[in-house]
């Protein structure tokens, strides 16, 4: 455990709060015909996080799924630290493919020059999964002993240590709706609320309660990790307000789904919801609902494997200016999750998200793509019951290099599916708790604290189809969205984005950092010609808060700036 001090005046350590004052600064940017006009922009905000970590309680739709077995048994097998014995060695649990406990955080150099990485749930008070209590509803009224055994995911010895503990645990009963899951799920629907979809509603909205009060738990989160729905219509009169959803649930229309059901009693139960599948769970009246609500939501469907590793080769490629200009991307998985997908709805719902996570990557670069020009991009599933959880991914890409070249990348990648899932679920959850203590206001007294707005967009590095606010820019790039949650963290200690500039090692500081009087001046705004990459022929605007050396500019500058002014 690591004790890190941000020596700053600009943090403060309170019984309650982690309160910082943080420069805020992003470029406004606006466009007049062929030139583009950029504004650096700089808001001084106050930070602050709440340090009371609440004990957090989790409720999952489809606990005694493959997923969710698994992580009741993560979850229990790191807090008794258990080791079992494979034919390898002895293994001991832990949480790899967790970035909130297994991933560091770049925090700075130390005086050799030496990066210093921590722990990234050593940035802010975070809930400790050992604490975590987990509850939940299934179809199947196997219990998670049961459940764990079928899921085939982890090995016997561990199971073995596991079993007597997760078997006295038993899904609630919940939604079943054949409509909107895949026929060959009824088999195991042996577990569920009769009535209206309002009685279950009403049902979903007093098992939180239950849950809440039997375990003791500050908060709940809800997380789907259920099957994979097909889309439901989005239409007016159904679901596009909250009033109409409520009065479509009243109504008991059938378009109304399972999941939807969920979502809309956790957010009147003031519990964040999560949906880690692919169906359109947040239509607008749920989201709407949200808002109202000041609830949290995010989705959707886990980023575990074959798209997460597809988020970071399409944005390696394009942004090395080379063309992916055909896609492929096939798997086989033989687990239940597979054979739900084998029906064209479900699929058709897969397939949506899997797809979709090149195309911010793709608009980023009118050098490569035309308007509208897309790589020719193939998704395929099948269901090979003998491989179970040990999903196979199988990916082609082909992209064009200079002068008429191809770079062709063929990539064999098994995913163990529930294993690569089941941190991502940890964090979800984690991170989600955490978003819920941070508030930001602007650095003046009279104005108000305000949390993040409730589509949680922070958590888009979990999930391969991000859902972000009206408005607001889908990133799919793991590494935009990786760095996004480090500099949140690290505006909550004071500490400004991670730039990777590292002047101090490009120039040799000592040169500049003794210069008697020297003092940074801000300089006026830039107005550049052509495409953002083109000459400049105008002035420099914004205020430097590193320390640079360059030309002494009027206020003007042509050709290419390759510096900001310093005042001697
Ligand atoms: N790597 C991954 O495992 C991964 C990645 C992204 C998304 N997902 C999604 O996560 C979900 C779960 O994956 P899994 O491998 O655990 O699947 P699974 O089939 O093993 O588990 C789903 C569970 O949900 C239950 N269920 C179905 N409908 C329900 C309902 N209305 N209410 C409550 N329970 C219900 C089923 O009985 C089953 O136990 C799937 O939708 C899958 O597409 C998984
Ligand atoms: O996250 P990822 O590996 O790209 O996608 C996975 C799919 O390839 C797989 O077919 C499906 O069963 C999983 O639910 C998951 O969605």
């Amino acid at each position: 455990m690591v004790q890190l001090q941000v020596n700053s005046s600009d943090v403060k350590y309170t019984e309650n709060y982690i309160e910082t004052n943080y420069e805020y600064h992003t470029s406004h940017v606006r466009r007049h015909g062929d030139k583009i006009v950029v504004d650096p922009q700089v808001t001084s905000l106050k930070i602050r996080t709440n340090r009371n970590v609440p004990r957090l309680g989790v409720m999952l739709v489809g606990w005694g799924g493959n997923n969710g077995s698994t992580l009741t048994a993560a979850l229990e097998a790191n807090r008794r630290k258990l080791e079992w014995r494979t034919r390898t060695g002895v293994q001991t649990a832990n949480w790899f493919g967790s970035i909130t406990q297994a991933s560091t955080v770049f925090i700075g150099s130390d005086e050799s020059g030496k990066d210093v990485y921590v722990p990234m749930n050593e940035l802010v008070p975070m809930v400790h999964p050992d604490s975590i209590a987990v509850d939940g509803w299934d179809i199947s009224s196997v219990n998670l002993g049961d459940a764990m055994r079928r899921a085939k995911v982890l090995d016997v010895n561990l199971q073995d240590q596991l079993y007597s503990d997760l078997s006295k645990l038993k899904p609630r009963p919940s939604i079943y709706d054949a409509d909107f899951i895949a026929a060959n799920q009824s088999e195991r629907a042996d577990n569920t609320i009769p009535g209206t979809k309002y009685e279950q509603f009403e049902q979903i909205r007093k098992d939180i309660r239950d849950f809440k009060n039997k375990s003791g738990v500050d908060k709940v989160i809800v997380l789907w990790t259920a099957n994979t729905e097909r889309f439901c219509d989005v239409k007016p009169g159904l679901n596009t307000t909250t009033n109409e959803l409520v009065k479509s649930l009243k109504e008991n229309r059938s378009e109304i789904s399972p999941s939807t059901i969920f979502a809309m009693a956790s957010i009147a139960e003031g519990c964040t919801y999560i949906n880690g599948s692919p169906q359109n769970t947040f239509v607008p009246g749920v989201i709407e609902m949200a808002e109202q609500h000041k609830v949290h939501i995010a989705g959707d469907d886990f980023k575990s494997g074959q798209t997460k590793l597809k988020s970071v080769l399409v944005d390696f490629l394009v942004g090395a200016g080379i063309k992916p200009v055909s896609i492929v991307s096939y798997n086989h998985l033989g687990n239940n999750d597979g054979k739900n997908l084998s029906a064209p709805k479900q699929f058709r719902s897969k397939e949506i998200s899997k797809s979709n996570v090149v195309d911010d990557m793709v608009d980023s670069n009118d050098i490569l793509y035309k308007p509208n020009e897309h790589p020719d991009h193939v998704v395929v599933i099948k269901y090979v019951p003998y491989v179970g959880d040990s999903k196979r991914a199988m990916d082609e890409y082909t992209s064009e290099i200079m002068m008429g070249g191809h770079n062709t990348l063929v990539i064999h990648n098994t995913c163990e599916d529930s294993l690569l899932a089941t941190p991502l679920i940890l964090d979800l959850v984690i991170l989600g708790e955490l978003c819920s203590r941070i508030e930001i206001k602007r650095n003046e007294a009279e104005t108000e604290w305000v949390s993040f707005k409730s589509v949680l967009s922070l958590l888009s590095y979990l999930c391969k189809a991000p859902l972000v606010p009206k408005g607001a820019q889908v990133v799919n790039s793991l590494f935009r969205q990786r760095a996004a949650i480090e500099n949140v963290l690290r505006a909550c200690i004071g500490l400004p984005p991670n730039s990777h500039l590292a002047l101090e090692q490009r120039f040799d500081f000592t040169k500049i950092s003794s210069t008697p009087g020297m003092k940074i001046k801000s300089i006026n705004g830039a107005v550049m010609n052509g495409s953002m990459h083109g000459a400049m022929n105008g002035t420099i605007n914004g205020t430097v808060n590193g320390c640079a050396k360059g030309k002494e500019h009027n206020g003007v500058s042509n050709g290419v700036a390759n510096g900001v002014a310093v005042d001697h």
